[in-house]
C-alpha cells in the first residue's frame, strides 16, 4: 500500500485545544488514488492523548465526497524528537479576507445545512481555501461561539452585521437555519448598502439538531 511521504515544516498554522496544526510538504503524486498537493496541513498531538484526534478521522471521513468539508488524507503516528505523535493529514486550508465571505459564504452554508440534517451541529472553525492559490487575509468567521455579539466599533456593513446576529442568536428556537441563512440580504444583495434584514421568523423545529451530541467537522470553502 502507498505510503504518505511529507516532512513537517517549521510554520506552525494553528493550535487548538487537541493538537498543533503545522504545515508539511508532500512527495507524493498519487496517494490512495487522491493526487496530494505539494502542502498539506498536518494536525498533531501526543498518541497518549489522541483520542479527539482519531474522532476528528472519523468525522472527516464521513464528508469525504463532499466538496464542502476539509479533505483528510489519512492519519498515521510518527516518532519525533523522542515522542510518538498522532497525525492527522489535511488539506491546507488559509483563510481569505473579509471582502470575499459573502461569496464564499454561499458555499460553505449548503455544508452546514448538510451536516446539520445528518444530526451533527458544527462547533469549529470555518475555513476558507482557494483551489490553486493559498490565500492570506483575516479569518472572518472563526470561532463562532454563541455569546451576544457586540458591533459597536465594527467595520461590517449593516447586512453582514445584521448577518451575524442571524448567526449568534443565543436561543436556538430563534436562531436563523443554514437555509434561511442562504436567503439573508447580505448574500442576496450585490451591492454592499446598508440594509437591515427583516425579521423573519425561522420555522418550529428547524434548529432540534441543536439538542444533538456536539461533534466537530472542519470546513473548508473551496471554489465550486
Ligand atoms: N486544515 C487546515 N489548514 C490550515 N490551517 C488550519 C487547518 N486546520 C487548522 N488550522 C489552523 O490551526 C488552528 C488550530 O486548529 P484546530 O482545529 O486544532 O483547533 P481549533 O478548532 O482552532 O480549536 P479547538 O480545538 O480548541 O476548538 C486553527 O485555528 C487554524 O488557524
Amino acid at each position: 500500500m502507498a505510503k504518505l511521504l511529507w516532512k513537517r515544516g517549521i510554520i506552525t498554522l494553528g493550535e487548538g485545544s487537541y493538537g498543533v496544526v503545522s504545515l508539511a510538504c508532500t512527495s507524493n503524486a498519487l496517494f490512495r488514488g487522491v493526487t496530494l498537493p505539494s502542502l498539506i496541513a498536518v494536525k498533531s498531538c501526543n498518541l497518549s492523548a489522541s483520542h479527539s484526534l482519531k474522532e476528528e478521522v472519523k468525522i472527516l471521513r464521513m464528508f469525504k465526497h463532499s466538496p464542502c468539508t476539509v479533505h483528510c488524507y489519512g492519519a498515521k503516528v510518527s516518532f519525533e524528537d523522542k515522542v510518538y505523535l498522532y497525525n492527522l493529514y489535511l488539506s491546507n486550508c488559509n483563510s481569505l479576507p473579509e471582502f470575499e465571505v459573502k461569496k464564499h459564504t454561499k458555499n460553505v452554508l449548503p455544508g452546514l445545512s448538510c451536516i446539520h440534517n445528518n444530526g451533527i451541529i458544527h462547533c469549529d472553525n470555518i475555513l476558507l481555501v482557494g483551489r490553486d492559490k493559498t490565500a492570506n487575509g483575516d479569518v472572518v468567521l472563526n470561532k463562532i461561539k454563541f455569546e451576544e455579539p457586540k458591533f459597536q466599533n465594527s467595520k461590517l456593513y449593516n447586512e453582514a452585521q445584521d448577518f451575524l446576529e442571524k448567526c449568534l442568536v443565543k436561543n436556538p428556537s430563534t436562531r436563523w437555519t443554514a437555509d434561511m441563512l442562504l436567503n439573508h440580504p447580505f448574500l442576496l444583495h450585490s451591492s454592499k448598502a446598508a440594509n437591515t434584514a427583516k425579521t423573519r421568523k425561522r420555522k418550529s423545529g428547524s434548529m432540534s439538531l441543536l439538542h444533538k451530541p456536539i461533534q466537530k467537522v472542519t470546513f473548508k470553502i473551496g471554489n465550486h
